[in-house]
C-alpha cells in the first residue's frame, strides 16, 4: 500500500488550503447538488479535505459498484459521526455502527425477516394496509389535499406496515404517541446526519466545550435527541414484551425472537434486538414516506403516465378486484412508474456515508483511510451516461424489463454489505399503496381560484439526509367505474 501511495496522487477536487483544507469549499446544505457540478469539472471521485478529514465523494454508479461493492470488505464502516453517533447516541442502531460484530448482529436479526423469500407473508398486511389508506383518503370529503395533509395519512399507512411487522403494534391514529416520538427520532436523524452541517463533527474538540458558552447550543440538542431516542426505543421494545407475556402479540420480528423455543435472550441479545427493531422502523418511515408523496407529484404533473399505469391494471386485473402484490409480476408498467419515481426524486441522495477502513489505490488514485466515502445517488440516477434524457419523467425508459429497473435499485438502496436491508419489503409496500390507490381513485391537480387546473411547481427540500417533495396540492377523487371495488376497502 506504501508503495501505491508513492505512486499515487490523491483525487482531483477543489483547492486545498493548510490546516483548513477544503473546508471553504464543502457544502452546508443540499451538497449533491454542488457534487453533481463539481462532476463537470473534477470528474467521477473528488477529494476534499475538511480540516484533516478526508472525504471522497463518488459521481458515478460503476465507480461506486467497484469500491462499495466489489471491494466492500473495507468500504462497509460508517464514519465516525461527533454529532449523531458519540454526541446524540444515534448510532446505538446499526445503520450507523461501525462494521464489526455487533453490527453485524444487530443487522441478522431483523435482515433474516425482511429477504425476499420471508416477506410473502407480510402481503396481507401490505394490502389492508393499503385498502385502510384509501378508504381514509376518501373519507375527506372535499377531495382536496395539501401535501402536508396527505402526508400524514402516507405515514400512517407506512408506520402501521413497520410497526405491525417488527413490533406487532397496531397503529390506528396518526396522533398515536409512539408514532409520534418515532417520526421526532427521524427528523433527528435526517438533522443529526447532515453532511457538513455541524462544526463539531469538523472540529471534535469542540465537544468539551462548556454549556454555558455561546455557541454550545449543539450540546443540548445532542441531549434532547439521545432522551428521545432511548425512551421511545425502550417503550416499543417493552410493549412487545408486555404482551408476549399476556399472550396477547402477533408474531412480530421481536417476538418471534422473544420466543423462540428453546432459546435463552439474555438482556444484552434484548437489548441489541430493541435496536435493531427500532433500526427497521428508523430506516422504513421517511423513505417510504418521500417516495410515495413524490409518486403523488408525478401523478399530478404527468396525467398520461397515471392513465397508462391505470389502463395497465385494468387490462390484467380487471376492474371487478382489487390488484394484490401477487399481481406485481404482471404489472411491469406500475412496477417502472416506482421505479422512476425514485430515480427522478431520490429520497436520499447522498445515500449513507461509508468509511475507508484501510489505504487503498483506485485507478492510480490513491485514497487514504478513515475517508468519508459519500455516493452522490442523486447524481448516478441523472448520470445521463447511464440514463437517456435523465431529467424527463419517462416510465417507458425501462421497457418493462426488471434489468433496466435493477440501474436504479442497484443505486438507490446503497452499496455492498451496507446495502438496505429493507429494500425488498418497501418496494412492496410502495407497490401495494401505489396499485390501490390507482385502481380506485384518480389524482387531479390542483385548481385556481376560477376553477382551473394548474401544475405545481416542485423541487426536492429538507437539506438533512433524507430529503421530501416540497409542498403542493392534489385533488383524490373514486374513480366511478370502479365504485363497487370500495366496498372491498
Ligand atoms: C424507498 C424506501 C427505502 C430507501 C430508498 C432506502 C434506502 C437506504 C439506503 C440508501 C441505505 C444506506 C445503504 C448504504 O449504506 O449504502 C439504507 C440502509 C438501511 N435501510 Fe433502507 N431504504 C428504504 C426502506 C427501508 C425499509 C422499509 C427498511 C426496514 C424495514 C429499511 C431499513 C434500513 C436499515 C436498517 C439500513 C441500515 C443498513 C446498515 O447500515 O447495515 N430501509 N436504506
Amino acid at each position: 500500500r506504501s508503495k501505491g501511495k508513492k505512486l499515487s496522487s490523491l483525487p482531483p477536487g477543489p483547492k486545498r488550503w493548510p490546516f483548513i483544507g477544503s473546508a471553504f469549499h464543502m457544502p452546508k446544505h443540499y451538497a449533491w447538488r454542488t457534487f453533481s457540478k463539481w462532476k463537470e469539472v473534477y470528474g467521477n471521485i473528488i477529494y476534499l479535505d475538511v480540516l484533516g478529514t478526508p472525504i471522497v465523494v463518488i459521481n458515478s454508479a460503476s465507480t461506486a459498484k467497484d469500491l462499495l461493492d466489489k471491494r466492500s470488505s473495507i468500504y462497509s464502516d460508517r464514519p465516525h459521526l461527533v454529532m449523531a453517533s458519540e454526541l446524540a447516541g444515534l448510532d446505538q442502531a446499526f445503520p450507523l455502527k461501525q462494521y464489526g460484530e455487533a453490527w453485524r448482529t444487530q443487522r441478522r436479526l431483523i435482515s433474516q425477516h425482511l429477504s425476499s423469500s420471508a416477506i410473502p407473508k407480510y402481503h396481507m398486511i401490505q394490502e389492508s394496509e393499503a385498502s385502510k389508506f384509501v378508504l381514509r383518503v376518501l373519507s375527506n370529503k372535499g377531495l382536496r389535499w395539501t401535501s402536508e395533509s396527505l402526508r400524514k395519512q402516507v405515514e400512517l399507512g407506512i408506520a402501521a406496515n413497520i410497526l405491525n411487522v417488527t413490533y406487532g403494534y397496531p397503529l390506528n391514529s396518526a396522533d398515536d404517541p409512539f408514532l409520534r416520538q418515532s417520526t421526532r427520532v427521524m427528523d433527528d436523524f435526517s438533522k443529526t446526519t447532515e453532511a457538513g452541517a455541524w462544526i463539531v463533527d469538523m472540529i471534535p474538540q469542540l465537544k468539551y466545550m462548556p454549556s454555558w458558552m455561546p455557541g454550545s447550543g449543539f450540546l443540548k440538542t445532542a441531549r434532547d435527541v439521545r432522551s428521545n431516542y432511548e425512551a421511545v426505543i425502550k417503550k416499543l421494545f417493552q410493549w412487545t414484551k408486555d404482551n408476549l407475556d399476556n399472550e396477547m402479540a402477533i408474531p412480530s420480528i421481536c417476538s418471534t425472537a422473544l420466543s423462540a423455543k428453546g432459546s435463552y435472550v439474555s438482556a444484552a441479545l434484548e437489548e441489541q434486538l430493541s435496536f435493531a427493531a427500532f433500526s427497521a422502523l428508523g430506516g422504513g418511515l421517511d423513505t417510504n414516506i418521500s417516495t410515495f408523496m413524490s409518486f403523488i407529484l408525478a401523478m399530478v404533473l404527468y396525467p398520461e403516465v397515471q392513465a397508462k399505469a391505470r389502463a395497465e391494471i385494468d387490462n390484467v386485473v380487471g376492474t371487478l378486484r382489487l390488484p394484490t402484490l401477487d399481481d406485481k409480476e404482471s404489472l411491469p408498467f406500475v412496477r417502472s412508474v416506482v421505479t422512476e419515481v425514485m430515480r427522478f426524486y431520490p429520497p436520499v441522495p447522498l445515500g449513507l456515508p461509508h468509511s475507508l477502513q484501510q489505504d487503498d489505490v483506485y485507478n492510480d488514485m490513491f485514497l487514504p483511510k478513515k475517508s468519508i466515502i459519500l455516493p452522490n445517488v442523486w447524481y448516478m440516477l441523472h448520470d445521463p451516461e447511464v440514463f437517456d434524457k435523465p431529467d424527463i419523467f419517462n416510465p417507458s425508459r425501462y421497457g418493462g424489463l426488471e434489468s433496466e429497473m435493477q440501474k436504479v435499485t442497484d443505486i438507490t438502496f446503497g452499496f455492498g454489505r451496507r446495502v438496505c436491508p429493507g429494500r425488498h419489503f418497501a418496494e412492496n409496500s410502495i407497490f401495494s399503496m401505489v396499485a390501490t390507490l390507482l385502481a380506485t381513485c384518480e389524482i387531479l391537480p390542483p385548481s385556481d381560484s376560477t376553477g382551473k387546473e394548474y401544475k405545481p411547481e416542485v423541487s426536492m427540500v429538507g437539506s438533512g439526509t433524507i430529503v421530501f417533495c416540497g409542498p403542493f396540492e392534489c385533488t383524490i377523487k373514486p374513480r366511478p367505474e370502479s365504485s363497487h371495488l370500495l366496498g372491498e376497502l
